[in-house]
């Protein structure tokens, strides 16, 4: 059996502090390398609670949790011998939950497996998160009395009702969290205002219905499963309201709490994606657009399952968005490093932070086509056979700005770069990618920790960081840029960069920058953004369809360019 710990109020968490108790669930032979024997109260950080049998006994919390975390063995051995275990994390985004039939087809294809014993994770239906935003935005300034007619709000309920009826399921599943919508709308028309932590809870309704109706309809069809909302579950996140962070305290909490419900009474978990619970502020928060996709790799690690697959509307990761370019084709195999820059640098297909979690404790993610599940799809794992990888994919990141500095020489080369990144530090701005010479920096901003911000306060924080660059440098701001990442071996840098410039080069394409990560799977290239699209088809065309795999030689492909280039992203 488990034991449960309690970790004191304001006892310090990997370096969070807790404001409320909390629990944790040990294995049992951790229990005994700590010398517990059954059921304790320990000391959390600097505050003393009672001992367990063996009184006095002193535990860090720190150093508990992280054992926990580190040692893989939460509550997953408390049930030698009982229910076999929870083995995969399958995760359906909104494409997949568009509609009832496509609840349907997921269900049926959950049931397909049947040996697997899947904890699900669910994004919004559809385009839910987007018409929850934009009916945000509209209740602001459009008066109480108009809200119930707003477009987006009409939309959203009849494609929940209708769902609801033709799965042949109670309305009432969800009929009170649609009275509780419009009630938050008619607030944000009387408010006339719409902060970050009010959008968060005003999109965690899509994912709170979505779970609840998929949960019922599986009951209704006999298959017993259990519905959960991820912030009351042990998601504990930042108070990063849009973009919150999850906590190393989430994974001992989610693992005791979906393995300890599966043990007393097992029915399939069916959870809430994108959504976590701030620490301090105990309010629904989200961890970005597309944040599900991280919703699953962490509960694979908290739970240590052996799969997370994540299904979406694609044939897996593609060697560039089909959106710009139709021919895109799957890539079979990619590291995590390579899928985290993949996201990173802007491929919608995957949330940039997903990878952490299933990097840490190596669990394999599968990409897969819940529209073609014959599809073999993208399996991501932590080593691949790179012998014969050149270009993997082709990511565009577009609507970039990119920030050119010459220092005035007031300060040396070290003070100079120093002073610059305390200036981006302190008004709290990311940066993308970097090149370096000894007087000047070229540098793009990392537009996703500006996107939550209003448009208006955007523009006057650039103003601001100009004018305090302004102080040591002369600038220019460059707007409207793309990023271009080569996504592969940049072990054979010198082949991609030849075959890459001579396309743009017959494409009359100026590169205005180029960067290559430390990670050494990403060369990342700026152009103008009129340009980017018809350079991203003309290199997938030279990379992935012209022959060039034949047409590299086998000394080329054993040869080691590995040529850096001096600039880091
Ligand atoms: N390199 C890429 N590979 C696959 N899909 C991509 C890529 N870049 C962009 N996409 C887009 O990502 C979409 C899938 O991601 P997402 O919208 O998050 O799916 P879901 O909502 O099902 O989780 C695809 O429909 C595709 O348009
Ligand atoms: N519904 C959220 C979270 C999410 O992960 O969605 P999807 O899996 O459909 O990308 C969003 O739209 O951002």
């Amino acid at each position: 059996m488990a034991v449960a710990l309690q970790l004191g109020a304001r006892a310090h968490c990997s370096g969070v502090t807790r404001d409320s108790w909390s629990s944790l669930a040990f294995s049992s032979s951790f229990r005994s390398r700590l010398g517990l024997e059954s059921s304790v109260r320990l000391v959390c950080g600097k505050r003393e609670r009672s001992g367990g049998r063996r009184g006095g006994l002193k535990v860090r919390c720190q150093r508990a949790v992280s054992a926990v975390v580190e040692k893989d063995e939460v509550v997953r051995e408390g049930a030698d011998g009982n229910a076999a275990q929870l083995s995969i994390v399958m995760k359906f985004g909104g494409s997949s939950v568009a509609s009832a039939d496509r609840m349907k087809e997921v269900a049926d294809l959950i049931l397909s497996f049947p040996e697997e014993r899947p904890v699900i994770v669910l994004s919004a239906m559809g385009k839910t998160t987007n018409n929850l935003m934009l009916a945000g935005e509209k209740a602001v300034c459009c008066g109480v009395s108009n809200v119930s007619d707003l477009e987006e709000l009409r939309f959203t309920k009849e494609l929940h009702l209708q769902t609801v009826n033709e799965l042949g399921i109670e309305r009432s599943i969800i009929s009170g969290l649609l009275d509780e919508l419009e009630q938050l709308l008619k607030g944000i028309a009387m408010m006339k205002e719409l902060t970050p932590r009010t959008r968060d809870y005003l999109v965690s309704f899509g994912e709170c219905m979505s779970t609840r109706i998929f949960a019922a309809y599986l009951n209704k069809i006999g298959t017993k499963a259990r519905q959960y909302d991820a912030f009351d579950i042990g998601f504990i996140t930042t108070d990063d309201f849009t973009n919150a962070d999850i906590l190393e305290a989430t994974y001992p909490a989610i693992a005791k709490r979906l393995h300890g419900d599966w043990i007393n009474d097992p029915a399939i978990p069916i959870v809430t994606g994108f959504l976590g619970k701030g620490w301090k502020t105990c309010a629904v928060t989200t961890l970005g657009r597309g944040g599900s996709d991280l919703t699953a790799t962490t509960i694979g690690k908290a739970l240590g399952l052996r799969e997370v697959q994540v299904w979406k509307d694609v044939d897996g990761v593609l060697t560039c968005d089909p959106n710009i370019y139709p021919n895109a084709k799957p890539v079979p195999h990619l590291t995590f490093e390579e899928a985290a820059e993949l996201a990173y640098f802007g491929a919608q297909v995957l949330h940039p932070q997903s990878m952490r979690p299933a990097r840490e404790s190596d669990i394999p993610v599968r990409v897969k086509n819940s529209y073609n599940p014959q599809a073999p799809g993208t399996v991501i794992t932590k080593a691949r056979d790179m012998s014969e990888a050149i270009l993997t994919s082709i990511v565009l990141k577009s609507n970039i700005t990119m920030l050119d500095i010459v220092s005035t020489r007031m300060l040396g080369q070290y003070g100079f770069l120093a002073k610059v990144f305390s200036i981006f530090e302190d008004l709290g701005i990311s940066v993308d990618c970097v090149a370096t010479s000894e007087v000047s920096i070229s540098l793009t901003l990392d537009p996703s920790k500006l996107w939550s911000r209003e448009l208006v306060q955007q523009e006057s924080e650039l103003d601001h960081l100009v004018e305090e660059l302004e102080k040591i440098a002369v600038v220019h701001l460059l707007q409207h840029r793309s990023i271009i990442s080569l996504i592969g071996n940049v072990q054979r840098s010198s082949l991609i960069l030849e075959k890459a410039f001579n396309i743009l080069r017959k494409n009359k394409v100026n590169v205005q920058m180029i960067s290559q990560g430390a990670s050494k799977v990403n060369i990342s290239l700026v152009v103008h953004d009129s340009e980017a699209k018809q350079c991203v088809r003309a290199l997938h065309l030279a990379f992935f369809e012209d022959g060039f795999l034949s047409e590299v030689g086998e000394t080329d492909l054993f040869q080691n360019d590995s040529a850096a280039l001096s600039s880091s992203c």
